[in-house]
């Protein structure tokens, strides 16, 4: 079985709603992933077990979304070369500042590329793990470039029923 470039993991369920914009930029830009759920902190050694064994699996990239003690995207770099970009899911209790303080305060040496909570950082996520493939994949440098140009097209010049 081939496996897929990009791997998405998250730390629970309930992160799938901010989550599957990930899922959905990587469909448009026809990128294959695989979709995990993994928790540091209640299935550590699921963590372990994917995490160290991602890169010999195949894996390029991996895309860790988690909220509240956000540890998963750090645990995750801790144990792979592979890049690892972090999303922080938005919390009830502090609307997502603990997520992202939790993933983005790395200590040098272990990176964690951090994008901004919820879904945009989720769909950027994915464009980012699109543009590191597309150094050395010409076809989805290709698509990637269609996918910008085509957002760029649809911003209208004016606003409709402006105040
Ligand atoms: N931050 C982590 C980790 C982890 O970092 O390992 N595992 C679960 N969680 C987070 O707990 C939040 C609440 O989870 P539940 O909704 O299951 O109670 C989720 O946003 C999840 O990412």
């Amino acid at each position: 079985m081939t496996v897929p470039p990009v791997a998405i993991i998250m730390g629970s369920q309930s992160d799938w709603d901010t989550m599957r914009h990930t899922a959905e930029t990587l469909d448009a830009l026809a990128i294959a992933h695989d979709t995990r759920i993994v928790s540091a902190h209640r299935t550590p050694e699921r963590l372990y077990a994917f995490a160290t064994g991602a890169k010999s699996a195949g894996f390029k990239v991996i895309i860790a979304g988690a909220g509240g003690a956000a540890h998963l995207p750090g645990m995750t770099a801790a144990l792979t070369p592979l890049p690892v970009f972090g999303v922080p899911v938005e919390s009830h209790a502090l609307r997502g500042v603990d997520s992202l303080h939790s993933i983005v305060q790395m200590p040098a040496g272990i990176p964690v590329g951090t994008l901004a909570i919820g879904r945009s950082g989720a769909v950027n996520a994915a464009l980012l793990a699109a543009a590191v493939l597309a150094l050395s994949d010409p076809d989805l440098a290709g698509r990637l470039e269609a996918w910008r140009s085509r957002q760029t097209a649809a911003v209208a010049e004016r606003p409709q029923n402006p105040a």
